[in-house]
């Protein structure tokens, strides 16, 4: 399994792609009101014929800034070899996040961890295809010392060490061939999101709930934190449509204090909501430990993570009782060996993990990941759903397959990560096609007349 060398990495390239949700208020809530779902979209090419895809999240302006943070970055990776990365990648992965003077904009959080996260998601793509399997079995192919070995331990070893986590993974070989077969004939649950972005009408939320209810779907969450009475009256019109034996979960993205999350939740807790999601700042470790204390009796737990910003963040999030359901994400942290490392101290302190996917290209990766932990880490779906946000599938060239309200494990080599290449080219910011259309019809400002810094892939 591990890679031959002499496959060297002759170029890295990144591109500015951004979606026009504004326009339909997709994506929408309660801070994030007129969200362009985006990606800084990295290319990784090597001297044979394979090339690595890969991409960080974004929503629109700002997406220019971690563009430049990847370009930043890329001499770190040209000229190496990519067998010799694969070979150890836990290094490689300490090399990019460490450079002597970058990690100054860090260390390992925000812009410069979101590029990092493309770029390390670009060359696992590349691994899997080189193995010709999709990212999710190359993970379950490999020796539990092996994936392991990727991940960098350092300032998590008081929470896990390496050999906890080989010894979870060996205590797990067992069944595993049932569960990966399962995987591909059922696949792993869904919730949907889609259905409760803020910005859309009740008529709207009406439709989609229905639509989604008759899909199989049987988890639905919406959006809340701008107006009380709002949530009241939108979180009593979807009970109404699911009924009470399914499944509601609530999203602030952060809108709230501590104590204002507590009243908030009371008022809404006769909806019965399966978590609140992101009720303060994502920083705030002990803050979400309160409202995770004065919520438990309401049967209420605290789901995070999409913003929390690397694993050291989690670790003290899964210590301190402070999320009940973990929320890794894809591009938030340093790609698959960091999201790893996150679901071994999951897994060590009893917490289930529901990946966050509302995003483009999310829902792509993280059923790569979650479909791993399944075969090989908990063995179990019980509490664990992944997210499920119909956004923007259709510019993927190995788009998800969710069936029943299930993603079906995927078939194809990497990590669903690469673009159409007319989708790429059409929504490239701002010189695309279809940029070039809306601004001719002034639905958006051109920002190249505008003196706005736009920085261009080259
Ligand atoms: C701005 C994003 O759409 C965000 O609302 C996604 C999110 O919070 C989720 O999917 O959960
Ligand atoms: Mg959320």
């Amino acid at each position: 399994m591990y890679q031959d060398r002499g496959l060297k990495i002759r170029t890295l390239h990144v591109r500015d792609i951004r979606f026009p949700t504004s326009l339909e208020l997709h994506g929408s809530d309660a801070m994030h009101v007129d969200c362009d779902y985006s990606c800084a979209y990295v290319t990784v090419y090597t001297e044979g014929d394979v090339e690595g895809h890969g991409l960080t999240f974004t929503i629109g302006r700002g997406n220019e800034i971690v563009v430049a943070a990847v370009k930043s970055l890329s001499p770190l990776v040209v000229g190496q070899d990519a067998g010799q990365i694969f070979n150890d990648f836990a290094g490689f992965w300490r090399k990019l996040t460490n450079d002597s003077q970058l990690r100054w904009v860090g260390p390992e959080k925000g812009v410069i961890h979101l590029a990092t996260a493309a770029i390390i998601n670009a060359l696992w793509d590349l691994w899997a295809k080189l193995q010709q399997k999709p990212l999710w079995k190359l993970l379950v192919d490999m020796e539990p010392e092996q994936l392991v070995s990727t991940i960098d331990f350092r300032y998590i070893s008081d929470a896990v060490t390496k050999q906890e986590a080989i010894a979870m993974l060996k205590a797990m070989q067992e069944g595993k061939e049932e569960r990966e077969e399962r995987m591909i004939r059922i696949g792993y649950p869904a919730y949907t999101t889609q259905a409760g972005w803020l910005g859309y009408s009740n008529e709207q939320v009406k439709a989609l709930c229905s639509k989604y209810l008759a899909k199989g779907f049987t988890a639905f969450k919406v959006k809340v934190g701008q107006n009380l009475e709002d949530d009241l009256c939108r979180c009593a019109m979807v009970r109404e449509i699911i009924g009470w034996d399914n499944k509601l979960m609530v999203d602030a993205n952060q809108v709230w204090d501590t104590e204002q999350a507590i009243e908030w939740m009371k008022q809404l807790a006769e909806f019965k909501p399966l978590w609140i999601e992101e009720p303060t700042f994502p920083d705030d470790v002990l803050g979400h430990a309160t409202i995770s204390k004065a919520l438990k009796p309401l049967g209420i737990g605290v789901a995070t993570g999409e913003m929390c910003c690397n694993r050291v963040m989690f670790k003290q999030f899964l210590q301190a009782g402070a999320m009940q359901y973990c929320q890794i994400d894809s591009c938030r942290i340093g790609g698959v060996n960091e999201v790893l490392s996150v679901y071994f101290m999951a897994k060590k302190l009893g917490v289930p993990v529901c990946p966050h996917a509302g995003g483009v290209g999310l829902c792509e990766m993280v059923q790569h990941l979650q479909i791993f932990d399944y075969i090989c880490l908990t063995g179990t779906t019980e509490g664990r759903m992944i997210e499920f946000a119909d956004q923007q599938h259709e510019h993927f060239e190995n788009s998800i397959h969710v069936l029943h309200a299930h993603y079906i494990a995927p078939k194809m080599p990497g990590y669903s990560t690469a673009l159409k290449a007319e989708s790429a080219e059409a929504y490239e910011y701002p010189n695309g096609s279809k940029w070039e259309e809306m601004f001719a019809k002034g639905l958006f400002p051109d920002p190249r007349k505008q003196n706005v810094f736009v920085c261009q892939a080259n």
